[in-house]
């Protein structure tokens, strides 16, 4: 599976109760889901809200304090205890956490968004596991990030993530607030934020979020500028996040249409299967195959590595190496090294096979992922 870097956001109502405190079962559960996604090697970015919230209740408030004071010391006690809570839930993983609190103005000025960014680079070099939030207790009213989904959406954009995964108390995002409206219908992908999806979002959140879903559209529009793909829904378990990231997430993915709104076998050629080896095409072929109903002809393919067999799938790369798709072949390697660059008819006499296409294009699929890709 490809190494990726990936952005995980935990929202209040994930973490906690509408009581307000941690809940420690609901931070081992984050914990092991994001230990197994290191495990397979990919890079994570925990976003954590949930200071505010975990920190209310000690100060003898009997709900989310609605004053920016009010909300500065909660979060001033329910940060640390945050913390400390997936330190302790890390440690048993092996995993050095480390805590980064920003404000609006750490990203606003070019160097110090640099300098937070080469430390992320750092932190992640070292194999730690960053975990950010906003500094609540210092961030000026009026100048803060307004929500940790856009905090997120940023963050993402400064490691350069190839995916952020927000996740919150609902699968999804649906067309109208299911919490409310029992008829709403959930989306299962969104090739791109549009001003539509944004009134069916509503602000209303839960009783311990900000933002609503509102916020969370309006990050993934962020994140799409950014070219960074995003999933917003839940999960249960440790293989939770393998599953988000898989393309297997209870929730909504946006941003990823071509590679997850085909039918399962483009969804398994895209994310599950082991490319058996991979086909250099030239710039004609690669722009063609970006567009609708085109097949990979001999006469794009400029070099072949592997032994694949007929049937199987192949990593498609353009000149620069850069991966634009994945295909099953019609023919093995040992016969597409034989009709390189050759027109269909002498392809096809050379092959013995019926057919001229090396790729058919039902059998297909173009991944856009090169913004996203480092
Ligand atoms: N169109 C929608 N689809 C899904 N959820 C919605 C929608 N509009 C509003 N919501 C509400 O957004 C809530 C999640 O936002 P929020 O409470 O801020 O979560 P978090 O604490 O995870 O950031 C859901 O519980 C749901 O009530
Ligand atoms: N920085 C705040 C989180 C604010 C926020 O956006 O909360 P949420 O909607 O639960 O992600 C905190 O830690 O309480």
């Amino acid at each position: 599976m490809k190494k990726r870097r990936i952005v995980v956001k935990i929202g209040s109502s994930s973490l906690t109760d509408t009581c307000g405190g941690l809940s420690d079962a609901m931070v081992r559960e984050h914990a092991a889901a994001i230990a197994s996604l290191m495990q397979a090697g990919h890079e994570v970015v925990l976003v954590s809200s949930g200071a505010v919230a975990a920190g209310f209740r000690n100060l003898g408030y009997t709900s989310r304090p609605g004053s920016t004071a009010g909300k500065q010391a909660a979060a001033a006690v329910g940060q640390g205890l945050l913390v400390q809570a997936y330190t302790e839930a890390f440690r048993s993983h092996g995993i050095v956490v480390a805590q980064l609190l920003l404000t609006r103005q750490d990203l606003m000025r070019k160097e110090r968004f640099h300098n937070t960014g080469r430390m992320l680079e750092e932190l992640l070099h070292r194999g730690a596991l960053p975990i950010v939030n906003e500094n609540d207790s210092v961030s000026v009213e009026g100048i803060t990030f307004g929500d940790n989904d856009m905090l997120s959406a940023l963050v993402a954009g400064l490691v350069h993530a190839d995916f952020l995964s927000i996740l919150t108390d609902v699968d999804g995002l649906y067309d109208g607030n299911p919490n409310s409206d029992p008829e709403a219908k959930k989306y299962a992908f969104i090739p791109e934020v549009h001003d539509g999806l944004l009134k069916q979002a509503t602000g209303t959140g839960s009783a311990v979020g900000t933002g609503g879903m509102r916020s969370k559209v309006l990050a993934a529009r962020t994140a799409g500028s950014l070219g960074v793909h995003v999933f917003i829904g839940t999960g249960e378990g440790a293989e939770k996040l393998i599953d988000i990231v898989e393309g297997r997430g209870n929730g909504t993915y946006i941003g990823i249409s071509s590679l997850m709104s085909g039918k399962d076998s483009k969804r398994w050629m895209a994310l599950c299967s082991v490319p058996a080896g991979s086909i250099t095409v030239d710039s004609g072929a690669a722009r063609a195959l970006a567009g609708k109903g085109t097949s990979l002809l001999p006469v794009g393919i400029t070099s072949v590595t592997g032994t694949f067999k007929q049937g199987e799938v192949v990593d498609v790369l353009d000149e620069q190496g850069e991966l634009i798709g994945r295909g099953m072949v019609n023919y093995p390697a040992e016969t597409v090294r034989e009709i390189i660059g050759k027109p269909g008819d002498d392809a096809m006499k050379i092959s013995g096979g019926t057919t001229p296409e090396v790729i058919h294009c039902n059998r297909w699929i173009h991944l856009k992922i090169k913004e996203a890709v480092r």
